[in-house]
Formats: structure tokens, C-alpha cells, sequence
């Protein structure tokens, strides 16, 4: 069945939404605007989920895509959206996750329910029913009353008798968005295949599959991976080096992966190999090693059956095996292994705010939970008397710790294990009988301080997709740090930690959105929560 849909919202993967008799329809490539035929592909319950036919009408907000395999490829899903409709939509997740999951009120809503001449006060009862507690978005808010013609005079009126709850909004700020918000990643993975005529291709899989779009020309990605693409392709086709072939198990080269130090300009090139030896190495370095930043051509051994790209191995083939690159004034060493954030003009932007809501004067006890390579503790241990960091990999650890030392950096310490254990650990055992102790899991301090490690004044957390573990928030609570940074990569778990926190004593007084990953759908959020007096 086709239909004609007018797309009147996104969902959260980006797809537009249009209804037809009252029943929503996923449509995924329609634009906010468009006016579409589309075909009904699969029915639910209440809604469904249509293919694109023909945009029928554009929507002003649709934009002619830079990439010609946009559609088939399922690395950008909003590419066709305007940037600042981009930024829009992403805005809105932040505040409908606050309001939806979290149940909080933002400065507008507020406003809708309270027109002037209404009481802006709300009851404390009612607070209490919502569980949390918000702090004001002062400009924000104002800024809406004036808009809605409240005088300056009206405002002083009321400023004695501004109540807790007026005060009481979270900020959410502007979503910070790139300048050019393309060519921003700094890593790159191409899988290598063969097409039916069996040539060598390289590209992206298509979304949700194995099949290799050929494209070597990516719009995200550092220009030079197209170079380095066509240099490593035109190398085993000279030399008979063959693909490897997921079905059969067989054949060498699986992926490519390409760093770049945006910063320093240096590259890595890391070839994955279905073996431990790479047939004519030298005449494929000698092409590579040309190229202006050049520092690292390495070789990964990956000979499982698995769909993870990476084996454990590494074996350099010229140069190091890592390459060097800056984030703000602290400086990283990137193993093809490492993680590392791949949009470092933004994360620069995320990390600045973290350590703005942080609050540092040089005398806090910080910790840093899901703490990766330790990026956001070296930052912030510039500003703390001491850094904690916490983090369940331990190789990322081992990179934090040489993170620390390349930078100087002493007052900053690593534990390897889950968050959830180690933090209380520490908070019922104490420091000095942790470290006897050597509780499982955890890696002995080197060090011999002494740190008030019971009562920090500011705890950091970064935690995957899912959120963080209750047990994590609890000993939060426990531990009653003044300020809470919470920095998150998906806003529906964040509403729901924030909802947990705002329930036990603290409440969220800024929100940041920052826009890591233009043309996608994701956003990354920083937000401060603080103590309430008691
Ligand atoms: C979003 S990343 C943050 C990394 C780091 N803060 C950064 O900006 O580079 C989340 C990190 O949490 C780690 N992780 C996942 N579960 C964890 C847990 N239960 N306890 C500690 N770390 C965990 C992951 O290995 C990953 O490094």
C-alpha cells in the first residue's frame, strides 16, 4: 500500500514521522517538511513503517546531501537535514528525554503554565511528588518572560518574591555545533571485500549489514583517507594480496584503519590481517611512508571468526606504533587499540565545559568514573589537587597512566575495575585499608599518598549508552560530592540517572548539549548537578 504523508517529526533514529487516519509511520530518508509517497512495508499495533517512493514536495528544511551514497550507507542518517535543523532536532531530544523520562520542566514550559499573571510558585508538595528539583535558567527564563512582554519593572516586582521553584529550572543551553560540520572524525575503519566481478573494494557496510558500499571518499572523515585507500588497494592488487572473505574464513586483509592527530597532522595506518605476516610490506610502506605526517604503519592481527574488528596484536611495520595528538594543552599517545573520542574539536568543547561545571580551585578531590584513556582526568587534573580516575578496561588504563607521565601530570591516579565496585570500595573500606587490602580487581596504588578519598568534591562520570549502574549512583549519593558532572552519549539513560539523583539531594543546574557527530543522530550531553543545602 502507498500513502501520501506529510512529515511532521523525527524519531529518535532520524527517520521522519507522518500519520495517515491517526496511525504514525517511520519513514526513513523523509525530511521534517517533506511531503511524501511511501510504501507500507510493516505493520505494528499502533503505528508502522513505510519505504520512501518520492519526496513529492521538499520541506525547506531538506538540503542536497554531499554524499551520493548517503541512502545506501548507514554512517550519516540526517544528512538531507539542514545543519541547523540538525541542531534543532538534536536540542530537542536533550529537553523531551529531560521532560519525558526525567520529569523535569524546562524554563518554557514553566512559562506556558505560568503566564504572568499566574503564580509562578509551586507548591512544595508538588516538587516533592516530582521527586527532583530544578535549578533556574536564569537568562533563558528571563529572556521568555520578557519575549512574552513582561517589563523589566514587572520582573524587579517579582524578584522578592521569586521562589524556590522560579529558581529552580535546569539551564539547558544552546547545543554547541560545529563551524564545518564535516571531515571532523579523526579515525577511520574501511572493511576490505571483492564485488561479483571480483575486484577489490573498499567503503562503509550498508546499514544493519556485511555488504561493502564502495566508496572510498567519505564526507566525515580526514581527506587524506581517500589517498592512503587508493595507495593500499592499487598495493594488493599489484602484489596478488588477497581480501578477506567473511563467509569462507579465508584471504588476508580485513580492514584499514586511519588515524589522524588533528593537531599534531600525524597519521597511523593500520592494516587488519586474517594472518601474522603481510606479503611485500616494504613495497607498501615505501608508498605510505611519503605522505606528509606519516608516523605509524602498523599491521593488527585479527585470525578469529568474529565481527570485532580488532585482534589483540600489533606489529609495526615503520615508525611507531602510535601516533601523538593534543586536546586542549594535554597530549595523547593513540595506539591503533586506544580509545580515543573521534570528533576532537568538539570533545575540546565537551572537556572544557566538564571542567567549567567542575568548579575547580586547585584544592578538590575529583573523580573521574568511566574514566577511558583518562582524557577527562587529565583535564581536569590541571585544575584538582587530585584526580581519581575509574575505568572496567584495563589496557585503557594502562594508556591513561602513560597519558599522565608523557604529560607530567602527578596528581592523578588509575583503578582498574567497575565503577560500581571500586567506588565503594573505597568509601566503606576507606584509603589506607583498600590499598593494604589490594581488593580483587584493582590495581595497587605505585604511589604512597595519602588522599582524603571518603569525601570528593566533585565526582565525574562518563558512562556507555546504558547509563550508569544504580549501585554507581548510589555510593554518589553516599559520598555527597558537591557537584556531580554528569557527560552523556545518549539522553534517555542521562534523564533517567539525573531523575535517580535529583530524588536523593541534588539538583541539575546546567545542561550542555554538544553536537559530536554531525550528520548522525547521536548528541552528547554535560550537565552539573550540585549538592542541595540540607
Ligand atoms: C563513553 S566512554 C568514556 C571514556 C572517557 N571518559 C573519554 O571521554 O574518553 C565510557 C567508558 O566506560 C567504560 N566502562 C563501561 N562500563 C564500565 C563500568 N561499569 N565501570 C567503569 N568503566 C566502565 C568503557 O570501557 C568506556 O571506556
Amino acid at each position: 500500500m502507498e500513502l501520501e504523508l506529510l512529515i511532521e517529526d523525527m524519531g529518535t533514529a532520524g527517520e521522519g514521522i507522518g500519520k495517515k487516519d491517526g496511525v504514525a509511520f517511520f519513514v526513513k530518508d523523509a525530511v521534517l517538511g517533506d511531503l511524501v509517497l511511501a510504501k507500507v512495508m510493516k505493520m505494528k499495533k499502533n503505528y508502522g513503517y513505510a519505504r520512501l517512493i518520492q519526496v513529492l514536495k521538499h520541506s525547506p528544511f531538506r538540503t542536497e546531501p554531499r554524499c551520493p551514497y548517503y541512502r545506501q550507507c548507514g554512517g550519516c542518517q540526517i544528512q538531507a537535514l539542514d545543519y541547523r535543523k540538525q541542531l534543532e532536532f538534536k536540542e530537542n531530544k536533550v529537553k523531551n528525554n529531560l521532560k519525558r523520562i526525567g520529569g523535569f520542566r524546562m524554563a518554557e514550559d514553566l512559562f506556558q503554565e505560568n503566564k504572568p499573571e499566574n503564580n509562578l510558585r509551586r507548591t512544595e508538595d508538588s516538587r516533592r511528588k516530582e521527586g527532583f528539583s530544578q535549578k533556574n535558567n536564569r537568562e533563558q527564563f528571563d529572556g521568555l518572560r520578557m519575549e512574552a512582554g513582561f517589563s523589566q519593572e514587572a520582573k524587579r516586582k517579582k524578584e522578592d518574591a521569586v521562589s524556590v521553584e522560579e529558581q529552580d529550572i535546569p539551564v539547558l543551553h544552546p547545543i554547541i555545533g560545529m563551524e564545518e560540520p564535516y571531515h571532523y572524525r579523526n579515525k577511520a575503519q574501511f572493511p576490505i571485500g571483492t564485488d561479483k566481478n571480483g575486484n577489490i573494494v573498499t567503503g562503509f557496510y550498508a546499514a544493519r549489514s556485511h555488504t561493502i558500499i564502495p566508496n572510498r571518499k567519505c564526507y566525515l572523515g580526514a581527506e587524506i583517507n581517500e589517498k592512503i585507500l587508493n595507495i593500499v588497494i592499487s598495493f594488493m592488487e599489484e602484489n596478488g594480496i588477497l581480501p578477506y572473505q567473511e563467509a569462507a574464513g579465508i584471504g588476508l586483509v580485513r580492514h584499514v584503519l586511519i588515524r589522524c592527530g588533528f593537531v599534531t597532522g600525524e597519521i597511523m595506518v593500520c592494516l587488519v590481517l586474517n594472518g601474522r605476516e603481510l606479503p611485500f610490506a616494504g613495497k607498501l610502506v615505501d608508498k605510505l611512508r611519503n605522505l606528509s605526517g606519516m608516523t605509524s604503519i602498523t599491521f593488527n592481527v585479527n585470525e578469529k571468526d568474529t565481527n570485532v574488528i580488532l585482534g589483540d596484536e600489533i606489529i609495526t611495520l615503520w615508525g611507531q606504533n602510535y601516533i601523538t595528538d593534543y586536546i586542549g594543552n594535554v597530549k595523547y599517545q593513540i595506539s591503533p587499540l586506544s580509545f580515543y573520542q573521534v570528533n576532537p574539536i568538539q570533545t575540546r568543547r565537551l572537556y572544557e565545559t566538564a571542567l567549567e561545571y567542575a568548579g575547580l580551585t586547585g584544592t578538590e578531590t575529583v573523580w573521574d568514573l568511566y574514566c577511558g584513556i583518562g582524557t577527562i582526568s587529565l583535564f581536569l587534573a590541571q585544575k584538582a589537587k587530585q584526580v581519581y580516575g575509574v575505568e572496567v578496561v584495563e589496557p585503557a588504563i594502562w594508556d591513561a597512566r602513560n597519558n599522565a607521565r608523557i604529560n607530567g601530570i602527578e596528581n592523578v591516579e588509575f583503578f582498574v575495575g567497575k565503577a560500581e565496585e571500586v567506588l565503594p570500595e573505597f568509601y566503606e573500606k576507606g584509603f589506607s585499608e583498600t590499598r593494604g587490602g589490594k581488593p580483587e580487581g584493582m590495581i595497587a596504588l605505585e604511589s604512597g599518598k595519602e588522599y582524603g578519598m571518603r569525601h570528593p568534591d566533585v565526582i565525574v562520570v562518563d558512562p556507555p549508552r546504558k547509563g550508569c549502574d544504580e549501585k554507581c549512583l548510589e555510593i554518589i549519593v553516599k559520598m555527597q560530592p558537591e557537584r556531580v558532572v554528569y557527560v552523556s552519549c545518549d539522553p534517555a539513560t542521562l534523564a533517567r540517572d539525573l531523575k535517580y539523583l535529583c530524588g536523593r539531594g541534588y539538583e541539575v543546574r546546567e545542561v550542555q548539549p554538544v553536537d559530536m557527530f554531525p550528520q548522525g543522530v547521536h548528541v552528547e550531553t554535560v550537565c552539573l548537578l550540585s549538592r542541595k543545602a540540607q
